[in-house]
């Protein structure tokens, strides 16, 4: 293979821009998923931001022009009353990871409908190349409930359904036949929800499929990792995350994900929850979360209601009257941090965390090089697609880290087909941003990164499966291993990861 993985790469190497060689290795995948894979695994850097953020975001809005062969499960509402013979019909027999979207919040690009079939594929790929899932036990689903986007209702090349996105029991009835045909034909499947708009996520008790809302509960728990891990960078300790300050701006599934994980986390190192909640300012497209919108909130931004807030406050406002120490955004708003807005924010912390997480990278908050710029280069930065290193003006460079879901979601995906869990529990999402947080090398620290490098991101995800199957078992949760596999499980989930070699088509005589 080695001339293959050669001549493959010199051949991206020529290619004009990010989305011909994502093309090129759709292409590639087709007609050798052991060659795609086999170069994922090895060019981790180099091409994630190819097969996945932020070239991926682009991928899916040009879906239909570059649209060549099918690959995964398109359901549409016009396949009403006959999903169990469409998943009938996938032609393998053990499937053990399903990604599912109904593309009505791809990334920070809003509703692309089917077009939002490349985040399944995309992540799958990730669940192959990092998870070591096989590539055949994986199945990508769109779920085509239609879409409000005008544009793609007049593309010519649109290849989903031309017409408005089904809402309330027509929906659920949709999604709730999906399910069902999932639970019937793979009853040990682990489900990730993916990119549904916060307005309609309703599905994180499916049971008794093992369901996972990879925006809420794989960013709340990413994003918890890269706090433990600045804190110490920062010569402090986990608990010291008790003593910090948020702004989270954004109030969709990711920022109150990530703002209830981080909640978890601090009432973990001993606070009331009356305590902790204080320590959040939550905002969104109207300014804070305050008592007085009670009646227009979810559940879950309701926890994080103020009363010393006023609904309207800009961010700036917000930011001088909370003086927080740690800023993120996942708002999809691109430039949302202004210069003044982070400037302010150190005027208070001289270190500040600054964590624009919204993708691709055209909607994160701020640049690396901005945040860094405004702070004097102190700020701790991690972003959710990849910037290059920063060189400042002293000629000092900084390393920007990635703080994204996919340092989750692989090993989450591998505990769970593995080991048969049942569900996945706060309690596992926690062991697995403390896993991640454990995971930086020395190097990872000397640099300053908060996240590990992406190239170790195979080594990364066995730690999760690793925490998470030992809290899985402990907890009774394990279709398939008991308390006696936990000094094993190191060894029982590697053994289990798929690598992606040629196996030989003519046996050796020793081994007829
Ligand atoms: N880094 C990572 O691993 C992940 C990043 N994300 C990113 O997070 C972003 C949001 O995703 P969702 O929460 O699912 O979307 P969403 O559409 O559910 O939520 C967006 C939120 O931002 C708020 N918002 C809009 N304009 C704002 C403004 N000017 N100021 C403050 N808030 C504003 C909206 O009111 C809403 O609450 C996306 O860009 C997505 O790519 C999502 C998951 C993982
Ligand atoms: C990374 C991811 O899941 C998102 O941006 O939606
Ligand atoms: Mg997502």
């Amino acid at each position: 293979m080695t001339v293959q993985k050669r001549k493959v790469l010199e051949r991206l190497r020529r290619l004009p821009s990010d989305i011909d060689r994502n093309s090129y290795l759709a292409e590639v995948c087709d007609n050798n998923e052991t060659l795609f894979y086999a170069l994922l695994v090895e060019n981790m850097e180099y091409l994630a931001p190819i097969v996945y953020t932020p070239t991926v975001g682009q991928a899916c809005q040009e879906f239909g022009y570059r649209f060549r062969r099918p690959r995964g499960m398109y359901l549409s509402a016009l396949d009403k009353g006959h999903m169990h013979s469409c998943i009938g019909n996938w032609p393998q027999r053990d499937v053990q990871v399903i990604v599912v979207t109904d593309g009505s919040r791809i990334l920070g690009l809003g509703d692309l409908g089917a077009y939002g079939m490349g985040i399944p594929i995309g992540k799958l790929a990730l669940y192959c190349a990092a998870g070591g899932i096989a590539p055949h036990r994986v199945m990508p689903v769109c779920l085509d409930a239609g879409t409000n986007n005008e544009k793609l209702l007049k593309d010519p090349f649109y290849i989903g359904l031309v017409q408005k996105r089904l809402r309330g029991d027509a929906y659920f009835e949709l999604v709730d036949e999906f399910l069902d045909a999932i639970r019937n034909r793979f009853p040990d499947a682990f489900v990730q929800f993916e990119d549904f708009s916060s307005d309609v996520i309703d599905f994180l008790s499916a049971a008794p499929l093992c369901v996972f809302n990879d925006d809420i509960q794989g960013t709340g728990a990413v994003t918890l990792a890269g706090l433990f891990s600045g804190l110490i960078n920062r010569g402090l300790t986990p608990e010291s995350l008790k003593d910090q300050r948020f702004v989270i701006a954004g109030a969709g599934s990711a920022g109150t994900g990530v703002a209830t994980a981080i909640l978890q986390g601090i009432m973990k190192q001993g606070l009331t929850y009356g305590e902790a909640v204080s320590k959040f300012v939550v905002v969104d497209k109207d300014g804070p979360l305050t008592v007085d919108r009670l009646g227009k909130l979810t559940k879950e931004q309701s926890v994080f209601a103020r009363d010393d807030m006023a609904l309207g406050m800009t961010l700036l406002d917000v930011v001088k009257q909370f003086k927080p120490t740690i800023l993120m955004g996942l708002s999809a708003v691109g430039g949302l941090f202004t210069e003044e807005i982070v400037r302010e924010v150190k005027v208070h912390c001289p270190q500040p965390f600054i964590f624009p997480l919204s993708n691709p990278t055209a909607n994160a908050e701020c640049s690396a090089e901005d945040a860094y710029r405004w702070t004097e280069g102190e700020c701790i930065f991690a972003s959710g697609s990849p910037f290059a290193p920063v060189t400042l003006p002293s000629g000092r460079i900084l390393y920007p880290s990635q703080c994204n879901n996919m340092f989750i979601f692989p090993g989450i995906g591998l505990a769970a087909s593995v080991l048969k869990l049942k569900q996945i529990t706060d309690d596992m999402l926690y062991e697995a941003s403390v896993a991640v947080a454990k995971s930086l090398t020395d190097d990872d620290r000397k640099a300053g990164r908060v996240y590990p490098h992406v190239n170790d991101i195979r080594h990364v995800s066995l730690n999760v499966a690793v925490a998470v199957g030992k809290k899985g078992i402990e907890s009774g949760l394990s279709k398939a291993y008991d308390s006696t596999d936990i000094p094993h499980l190191e060894e029982i989930l590697s053994s289990k990861m798929y690598n992606p070699t040629y196996v030989p088509l003519i046996k050796n005589a020793d081994q007829q």
